[in-house]
């Protein structure tokens, strides 16, 4: 089928079961050709063509409102609703975004990215509904591993004891990114090789209605035998204990399967839950072989192969080098613990949990657990370390300021993709933790100028008692600079001059010292003389060098890969401020007032402004009369 023909998924309503197995054929030769190209989150989508084929086939979208948890699942749906001739824009600079998006199409009712949050917002839908009156299906499609989050928990809580009606798709393919942990996981892995119980419930209530009523005590016998067999048949009753019926385990790639199980769920009453088995990468040979979790956000690869398609890179990614780092310090502090929540593959920690396997906590989707249980083991003299993306850091805002700082706990973040992250687009870029976490006392924040510099604020942070650190860095490669040198602590809250100049001061760490550098050497071309200072210590900032600034009086610009509002760029005004230095001219470059959507990180970062060209402008814009005419000259 020519699946850029589709418009919406009305034409499935007459679809045989052999017609659905011809189209589930196509739109996986469909994900597996063009996902080759750019890459995108293949293996989940390859995993649920049959069930988002099902579910498009049952219930009307979008009055019946399918939620995606995470939403990187949501290809498939967006080939059903009209979207499949977008798909060489995929993740691109304004094209097709990697997860739902409202303003995409009336058939994404919910926007996600971080996960866990399909339930909750499930809930506020169903709740809506039934104020309204309406008597639409509301229907959130959660993974196994999002379903580890606490959002999720939270949620189920309320939902079993409101019981509104709501279709939970529960689809378990045992993965998170990596294999999924967790008690939670365990117990669904009991359920999976439980037998149907929707059959053995059905077949009970049956014969209840046969045992003639004697009255009550009667009645509450056999009520009792239902519940004991329910407990003999399923290894676990979790869901059916929060008051949520529990269907299944359903063949997720069974058509016949999945549609009887649903039009099932769509006759229940209350929330159901409908637990669907399906295989990662399902119709891909290399991608349904990963086990270890390299094909869930894939980049481009040879189809024939199997093989990725990478960059020849001379330098190691930032996250290899924390990884690496930590490795070799654990070996001779064996305090050291690495707490992941869930992205043990993405922040290259498998090193570490081979060489200390018990020394590295994999706790799930668990941002805030992962968080508290740092503070825990740091009151117990451990040195914990959470490695954890800045954006779903975000998760954890309370237990950073209420366990962690407020404790003054000596726990070391490394906060992973710092800064715009590219093709996941708005909902990942890591571009509000400098602003968040400034404010937080006892917090300190760093960034290194290269991997080198990374390397050495890991042994700072961690060479004795540093309170709440937070080590900041970016997605991808260092820049290939010399690590043969022994890493070395850097003294705490002190910047550093990479280049002498008289006339302006530039401001930076992290890689946009790169563009401050560059700019600064074509502004001497100009006969303009600017400074450059890797302020790699964001918090607390070198006092003493920023006195030396006010008492030169010379402009000041500020530049980072984080919002404006709240970031580095504030902290230096309110310094000066502070200080009474209100004769500074400062002028802060950084992410504006607004979301930043998908794109390639170079292009991005054009879009807000944060280029050698802009830095040059904005440089001659801020300095003196005098020295502008200098620079026309
Ligand atoms: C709050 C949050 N933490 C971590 C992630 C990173 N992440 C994205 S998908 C994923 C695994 C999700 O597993 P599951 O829900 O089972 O979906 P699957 O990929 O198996 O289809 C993780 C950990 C995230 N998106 N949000
Ligand atoms: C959907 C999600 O949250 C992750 O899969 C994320 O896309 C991983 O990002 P990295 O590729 O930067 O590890
Ligand atoms: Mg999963």
């Amino acid at each position: 089928m020519d699946l850029e023909s589709i418009q919406n998924p009305q034409f499935l309503k007459k679809y045989t079961n052999e017609e659905l197995e011809a189209l589930a054929f196509d739109i996986r030769q469909f994900l597996i050709e063009k996902l080759s190209i750019r890459g995108g989150h293949i293996a989940s989508n390859l995993g649920v063509v049959e069930l988002t084929l099902t579910l498009h086939k049952l219930f009307n979208s979008p009055k019946d409102k399918f939620l995606w948890d995470v939403g990187h699942q949501a290809y498939v749906h967006k080939i059903l609703t009209g979207r499949a001739d977008q798909f060489d824009t995929l993740r691109q600079y304004k094209g097709l975004c990697g997860f739902p998006k409202r303003s995409e199409s009336e058939h994404d009712v919910w926007e996600a990215g971080h996960s866990s949050t399909s339930l909750s917002a499930a809930m506020g839908m169903a709740i809506a509904r039934d104020l309204k009156g309406t008597d639409e299906h509301i229907i959130p499609i959660i993974g196994d591993g999002a379903l580890t989050g606490g959002m999720a928990l939270e949620a189920l809580d309320h939902i079993g004891h409101e019981q509104k009606n709501m279709i939970i798709i529960l689809n378990d393919n045992k993965m998170s990114i990596a294999p999924n942990v967790g008690a939670l996981n365990n117990m669904l892995g009991r359920l999976r090789t439980a037998g149907k119980y929707h059959k053995v419930k059905e077949d009970l209530e049956y014969l209840m209605k046969k045992i003639p009523a004697f009255g009550g005590r009667l009645a509450a016998a056999a009520e009792r035998i239902k519940d004991t067999v329910k407990y003999l048949l399923v290894s676990g009753v979790f869901f059916e204990e929060l008051g949520i019926t529990y269907l299944g385990p359903v063949d997720g790639h069974n058509f016949e399967d999945l549609a009887s199980h649903l039009r099932y769920a769509k006759k229940s009453k209350g929330p159901v839950l409908v637990h669907v088995l399906t295989q990662k990468g399902k119709g891909y040979k290399p991608a349904e072989a990963d086990a270890v979790g390299s094909w869930h956000g894939a980049g481009p690869y040879k189809i024939e192969s199997g093989a990725f398609i990478k960059p020849v890179q001379s330098a190691p990614s930032y996250s290899q080098v924390v990884g690496d780092t930590l490795t070799e310090l654990a070996k001779k502090d064996e305090k050291i613990v690495v707490v992941s929540p869930a992205m043990v593959v993405g922040s290259k920690l498998q090193g570490f949990q081979k060489a200390f396997p018990d020394r590295l906590f994999d706790v799930g989707i668990a941002e805030q657990h992962a968080t508290t249980l740092a503070a825990g083991l740091a009151t117990q003299d451990m040195k914990p370390v959470v490695s954890i993306y800045s954006t779903f850091m975000q998760r954890a805002y309370d237990q950073i300021v209420h366990d962690v700082c407020r404790q003054n706990l000596d726990v070391l973040f490394t906060v992973d993709r710092s800064g715009l992250v590219g093709a996941d687009g708005e909902t990942h870029q890591g571009v509000f933790d400098i602003a968040f976490l400034r404010s937080i006392p006892n917090m300190s924040i760093m960034m290194g100028k290269d991997e080198k510099e990374l390397r050495d604020m890991v042994v700072t942070a961690l060479d004795k008692p540093r309170g709440p650190v937070s080590i900041r860095l970016p997605r991808g490669n260092g820049l290939g600079v010399s690590m043969d040198e022994a890493p070395e602590s850097i003294p705490f809250g002190t910047w550093e001059v990479l280049r002498r100049g008289q006339d302006m001061a530039i401001l930076s760490f992290g890689p946009l010292l790169q563009n401050a550098l560059e700019a600064a050497k074509q502004l001497q071309t100009v006969g303009i003389s600017a400074r450059v200072i890797n302020a790699r210590f964001i918090k607390p900032m070198d006092e003493a060098m920023l006195e030396e600034l006010a008492h030169e009086s010379i402009p000041v610009i500020t530049i980072e890969e984080g919002v404006l509002k709240g970031g580095f760029g504030s902290g230096v005004l309110e310094y000066f401020h502070g200080a009474g230095h209100h004769h500074m001219n400062v002028d802060c470059m950084g992410i504006p007032d607004r979301f930043i959507e998908h794109g390639a990180v170079k292009e991005l970062l054009k879009e807000v402004g944060l280029t050698t060209d802009e830095i040059i402008l904005r440089a001659k814009k801020l300095l003196p009369k005098t020295t502008q005419e200098r620079a026309l000259k």
